[in-house]
């Protein structure tokens, strides 16, 4: 069978997404991972599946490199409302999405974020104190869950954290039973953050829409920076806004790089 998709990226965290509108793909996730493979594959950190929804423009399943099935990720969900037309409704398992053109780019309403859940016994509120935990110099994260698990630390210098050698040991610590996605930020002044994130299932990556948003709105309830926060991220900028209350607006850029054809027999399907 032959399969179609469309490689695409936002700030660097890049896709294959798979349209199965037209022909209904079954994707698993040793498919995900063979299709994510960079040698052996098309190569993505993500792989995307656009399908029918009954009350949304497109469902939208998104699938790490590892090929575990995740609930959101926020530069995918610009790249798939960037391809079918700029304004849409995206049912994902995180919730329905809204995303719509601006001059910045695609700007996506990424639901309201939620503090302390299942995924994390100890999680306190966040008002209160980061977690009491460590792991070497990284001390008293953050927990909070945007679609999907964060945690973040706030440091003097993200750049220097080995966060390729820590991100692994903080990702499969047993304290977060569904794994967690590890961020590292430094706050700039009121309006600017850097942030460097290990994902969870695809390692680090030039961006991640969702560690954006759990950093900007913790740094925005610790006091630390103003809404809307720009958060520049290895691959680029975006721009986080919030208030209590209300939903995250995340808003940057997606990038259509090439279609392309693939035979599934190449991934051993
Ligand atoms: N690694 C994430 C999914 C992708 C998130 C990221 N690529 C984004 O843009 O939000 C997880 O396992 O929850």
């Amino acid at each position: 069978m032959t399969l179609r998709f469309h490689k695409m990226h936002g700030l660097g965290n890049d896709f294959v997404v798979v349209d199965g509108r037209e022909a209904p793909v079954a994707i698993d996730g040793a498919l995900a991972r063979a299709m994510a493979d960079r040698h052996r594959g098309i190569g993505c950190d993500q792989l995307i599946l656009i399908e029918e929804s009954p009350h949304a423009d497109v469902a939208m399943r998104i699938f790490n490199a590892d090929g575990s099935e995740v609930s959101a990720c926020g530069n995918a969900t610009r790249c798939v409302a960037q391809l079918i037309g700029g304004e849409a409704t995206i049912s994902t398992a995180a919730g329905l999405l809204h995303a719509s053109r601006t001059e910045g780019g695609i700007s996506v309403d990424m639901g309201e974020p939620r503090f302390g859940w299942e995924d994390i016994p100890l999680a306190f509120a966040m008002h209160s104190a980061g977690l009491p935990l460590a792991w070497e110099t990284l001390e008293k994260p953050w927990a909070i869950n945007v679609g999907n698990p964060h945690v973040v630390f706030f440091v003097e210098d993200c750049d220097a954290v080995p966060l390729e050698r820590l991100g692994p040991l903080i990702e499969h610590d047993p304290v977060f039973p569904e794994r967690i996605n590890v961020n590292v930020a430094t706050i700039v002044d009121r309006g600017h953050l850097r942030l460097r994130v290990w994902e969870r299932g695809a390692g680090l990556t030039r961006a991640c829409g969702t560690g954006a948003c759990a950093t900007g709105v913790i740094a925005m309830l610790q006091g630390l920076v103003d809404s809307p926060v720009t958060v520049s991220l290895p691959g680029g900028d975006l721009s986080i806004g919030w208030a209590k209350g209300e939903s995250i607006r995340m808003t940057g850029p997606a990038t259509h790089v090439f279609s392309g054809e693939a035979e599934l027999a190449a991934f051993g399907a």
